[in-house]
């Protein structure tokens, strides 16, 4: 069954088209990669997807409901969370807290709200971060604290934008089990990331965008092995 139906999406900014006709779904409990190089409409899909713009044409439908014209607190509370690029925690607040402000779109009480971070917390491996101010960690913690914060939302399907993006080896090889063990809960993930290794690793299928259109799909070994992939992405990336 298809968690995610996104059909003839398309998004312009003024005469640009940062998403032209992308039309793919995302399988329930799969993990779904979208490559491609930079500025070829991989964020703002993310975007449309998850309510922070409206597409300019087309149709998101998830779990079965249009999501058009939603906005992304109520896209959130129907299930669907993304993660930044750029992760910009609260700062002063502790790890915990900033946890909590995701689990406070499922719950308004703050002592379940708590339970609810902690257990995120433990998901991350970050339990013993708990008390420790969010402006001070170093870049992979802040990284799995904003993983955190999305899980604590309690969705279906997590959207996570180039979340091993500045990590060294040992901390990107971290996030790779963690999206496995995500998966492994059944959670469905589209993933947005540069690292091809990875991308190949963690993913049913990959979806490759350039200059805002799809440009392929298919599984792992499909696409790098597709000659248009080669020219488009691999080939700029190995340059
Ligand atoms: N709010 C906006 N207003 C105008 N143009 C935008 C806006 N957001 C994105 N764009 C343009 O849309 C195109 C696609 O950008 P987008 O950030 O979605 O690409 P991307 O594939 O995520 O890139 P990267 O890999 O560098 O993050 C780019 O040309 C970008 O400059």
């Amino acid at each position: 069954m298809a968690m995610l139906e996104i059909s003839h999406v398309s998004k312009f900014f003024g005469g640009l088209a940062a998403n032209s006709d992308v039309s793919f779904s995302v399988e329930a409990g799969s993990i779904m990669g979208l490559i491609g190089p930079n500025g070829a409409g991989k964020t703002t899909l993310f975007n449309c997807i998850t309510g922070y713009y409206p597409p300019s044409r087309g149709e998101v439908v998830f779990d079965g409901r249009r999501m058009n014209g939603l906005q992304p607190d109520r896209v959130c509370k129907l299930g669907m969370v993304r993660t930044w690029q750029k992760v910009r925690p609260l700062a002063k607040l502790s790890v915990v807290d900033n946890v909590m402000v995701g689990a406070l779109a499922r719950t308004s009480s703050l002592r379940k709200a708590r339970e609810m971070a902690m257990e995120q917390l433990k998901v991350v491996r970050m339990e013993h971060r708990a008390a420790f101010p969010a402006g001070g960690l170093p870049i992979g913690e802040r990284k799995k604290l904003e993983v955190a914060r999305a899980l604590a939302t309690g969705p279906k399907l997590l959207l996570l934008d180039e979340v091993m993006g500045g990590l060294n080896p040992a901390e990107s090889e971290e996030i790779i089990q963690l999206i496995l063990d995500i998966k492994a809960r059944g959670l469905t993930q589209m993933v947005i990331e540069h690292d091809m290794k990875a991308i190949m690793r963690i993913s049913d299928r990959i979806v490759v965008l350039t200059s805002g259109e799809k440009l392929t799909e298919g599984t792992p070994q499909e696409v790098v092995n597709n000659q248009d992939v080669i020219d488009a992405y691999l080939g700029e990336s190995h340059a």
